[in-house]
């Protein structure tokens, strides 16, 4: 090997087929497969004897096969083959199934070290499909060891990553090159480099691997604040702003609106007014659970703009949402003479090409669409505020390009997620933030309900019960995110069976995200407007879909889901007075998942599930730091490792005080992986 960039198609035993599954978990080089760390590991070394073992645990064993190996056939697709094996203590036999290689593979007498579950069947105690070596084998040793656990896609197993990680440690270890500069290994007792990666793929005690995952921590945790002070920097530099006017007409809008806005709206919208008011351009992001009314919010920001003669924005994450806030902003503001118009994938070119140039000569106020609303072709006349949501905040970039288009407008970030206050100062360094902290009065509980898969039926039956009352429900199916053909394809399966076999009788929808926009767009309107009483859906209705009579929300295969992402599914009901229901479908068994749907059922509070879910899988996933433009955490946990990350604060400001451009030779190393990983960040601020 002669560099860690190399491609890993020239690794040993990487053919096509290979890099293709690993590009899918974008392993790309050696580095980034070097950089694919353990899920988790499973400590081998502690080995225990059949007499004494424990259903349902899993664990390791010595023994020796004593008789020949058989073969039975359980149902047309599933062979059985049983090993009788034993050790000093007793017999046992090892499961395995649909593997007819696996009757070539032992002799009597052979001695094996095993690993896998425990099953115990009155006198019978069976080892179900365990991984095995034997002693004579020189893998045997390593495979004793502390395993790591891969994250794995179709088609690659543990065995295939590990095979792949020896290979490398093996080959290329050389090249692993330190970069973090001598004093800040030394004053915060960090590991190398080589010894970290080593072994964190191959621990060799569970103390080293303490080591390692410290060093690899503190390392992910520098180059992000790194990085965020950088860019920080770059916007602090107080660029003139717009200061809008106070306008009483606004107060008249808000006094005729259908509702009194709650108290946490009232203060939300203070400080953004006080923000438009200044001549300092707002940089703001709104919190507030799913429900809270973060949208009333915004449309008041935007009339405050177009009362003081600007023209606004407003950017939604997806299509469906868009024309669901045109719905809102033109019901609302058409009649008090505010022009609208919806920049959708469904309009024809004719007249997009006509909208465009209304935007362009100052005929229009208010812009509502997905990220396309701010790209080249868009020109506005006098753009004064834009308000986008957190998927696709603003970054540097596009705040460049909007002020390079010679305007320095306003922004306002909205947010579902509910961020612990520290971990948003963090993430989202360079913005102020307001919270809304209360729903809506009159507002019912949503009551939860897990259940099994069994008990379909009855869901179906409940669901049945509601719409014959009135309300409305969806059915969101299993996320499959290898494919969207696949999950389009599945919902329709579902859709086909629903329509004939439980909702013949009922008004039923069918959404997903293969449909054509227009479709998509068709739909929503008839389901909002009452004509569909059941909606069969993908995960396109996640976010901020308002329909207020609806009242159930079953999703199916719940345990393919996040909780923050159930949550936000949870949230398209109960947003009415109706009481509203959620019940989970889940044909998960494993502890974890049935924990995860108790906490589902036991709060409806975003930032409680928040907290709970991050603890369960870590932030990487949680936050999306992509979408933030911030580098992937592999390792880190933002919540979990808070210590850590002070520690990396202090250090992080002290490089920059020392050496602001990453300059000194002892700090080229950190210059390179700051570039690496905030490639897009640092090109736009020029490092
Ligand atoms: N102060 C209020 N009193 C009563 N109803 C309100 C109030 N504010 C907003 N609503 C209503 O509550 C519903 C939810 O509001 P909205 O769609 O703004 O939620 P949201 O915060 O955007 O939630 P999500 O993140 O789920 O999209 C809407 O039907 C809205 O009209």
């Amino acid at each position: 090997m002669e560099s860690l960039k190399q491609p890993v198609q020239y690794l040993k035993g990487v053919g096509p087929k290979k890099q293709k599954l690993l590009q899918r978990l974008s392993i790309f080089t050696v580095e980034d497969l070097i950089y694919t760390f353990p899920r988790e590991y499973e400590d081998r070394r502690s080995v225990k004897t059949v007499q004494g073992l424990v259903d349902g645990e899993k664990t390791s064993l010595y023994l020796e096969v004593c008789g020949k190996i058989q073969e039975k056939s359980i149902r047309r697709k599933l062979k059985i083959y049983t090993l009788p094996v034993k050790d000093a203590t007793g017999t046992a036999q090892l499961v395995f199934y649909n593997t007819p290689f696996i009757k070539q593979v032992f002799q009597p007498d052979d001695k094996i070290f095993v690993h896998g579950k425990v099953k115990i069947d009155f006198y019978t105690v069976q080892i179900l499909h365990p991984e095995y070596s034997f002693i004579k084998d020189e893998q045997h040793q390593a495979f004793q060891q502390i395993m790591p656990i891969y994250r794995l896609t179709e088609g690659l197993s543990q065995k295939d990553f590990y095979a792949l990680q020896k290979f490398i440690f093996s080959n290329g270890a050389t090249l692993i090159q330190e970069f973090l500069p001598e004093d800040i290994l030394k004053k915060n007792k960090l590991c190398s480099l080589d010894f970290a990666l080593q072994n964190i793929h191959f621990p060799s005690s569970s103390q080293n691997l303490r080591i390692a995952k410290y060093r690899l921590i503190f390392e992910e945790l520098l180059i992000l604040q790194l990085g965020l002070l950088l860019t920080k920097g770059q916007l602090d530099e107080n660029r003139e702003g717009i200061a809008f006017n106070k306008m009483p007409q606004l107060n008249d809008f808000i006094k005729q609106l259908p509702f009194q806005l709650t108290e946490s709206q009232k203060k939300v919208l203070e400080e953004i007014e006080e923000d438009m008011e200044s001549s300092r351009i707002m940089n703001r992001l709104v919190q507030g659970d799913v429900g809270s009314g973060k949208t009333i919010i915004a449309i008041i920001a935007l009339y405050k703009a177009v009362l003081n003669n600007y023209q606004s924005v407003f950017m939604a994450p997806t299509e469906i949402l868009a024309e669901q806030h045109y719905d809102t902003i033109h019901a609302l503001l058409e009649p008090l003479g505010v022009k609208t118009v919806l920049l959708s994938g469904s309009i024809t070119k004719r007249n997009k090409e006509k909208i465009l140039e209304e935007i362009e000569i100052g005929k229009v106020d208010i812009v509502v669409g997905t990220h396309a609303v701010i790209q080249d072709n868009v020109r506005f006349h006098k753009l004064g505020l834009a308000i986008t949501d957190e998927q696709h905040r603003f970054g540097v970039r596009q705040r460049v390009k909007l002020s390079n288009k010679g305007l320095n407008p306003d922004i306002l970030v909205m947010t579902a997620t509910p961020i612990p206050r520290t971990l948003a100062l963090i993430l989202y360094g360079d913005l102020d933030i307001s919270v809304i902290d209360q729903l809506p009065p009159g507002r019912k509980a949503i009551e939860t309900y897990c259940v099994d898969e069994n008990k379909r039926k009855r869901v179906y039956n409940f669901v049945r019960k509601q719409i014959q009352e009135g309300r409305q429900a969806y059915i969101v199916c299993p996320l499959i995110e290898e494919s969207e053909n696949i999950e389009a394809r599945s919902t329709v399966e579902l859709y086909e069976e629903l329509t004939k076999e439980y909702f013949q009788d009922m008004r039923v929808g069918l959404l997903h995200g293969k449909m054509k926009s227009a479709e998509k767009e068709n739909l929503m309107k008839t389901f909002k407007s009452g004509e569909i009483d059941l909606l069969v859906s993908t995960t396109v209705i996640e976010v901020g879909v308002n329909v207020p009579n609806a009242s159930v929300m079953v999703i199916e295969n719940s345990e393919r889901f996040g909780l923050a992402q159930l949550h936000q599914l949870r949230g398209r009901v109960g947003r009415g007075s109706y009481q509203s229901y959620c019940i989970l479908i889940n044909y998960g068994k494993n502890p974890i998942t049935l924990e995860r749907m108790k906490i589902m059922e036991g709060s409806t509070d975003g930032f409680v599930i928040a907290e709970k879910d991050l603890a369960l899988r870590g932030p990487g996933e949680f936050f999306g730091t992509r979408q933030h433009g911030l580098p992937e955490l592999k390792i880190a946990n933002l919540f979990k490792h808070i210590k850590i990350l002070h520690q990396v604060q202090v250090e992080a400001k002290k490089v920059l005080a020392e050496d602001p451009g990453l300059h000194l030779e002892k700090n080229k190393g950190l210059r390179r992986k700051l570039l690496e990983a905030f490639q897009e960040k640092m090109e736009e601020i020029g490092l």
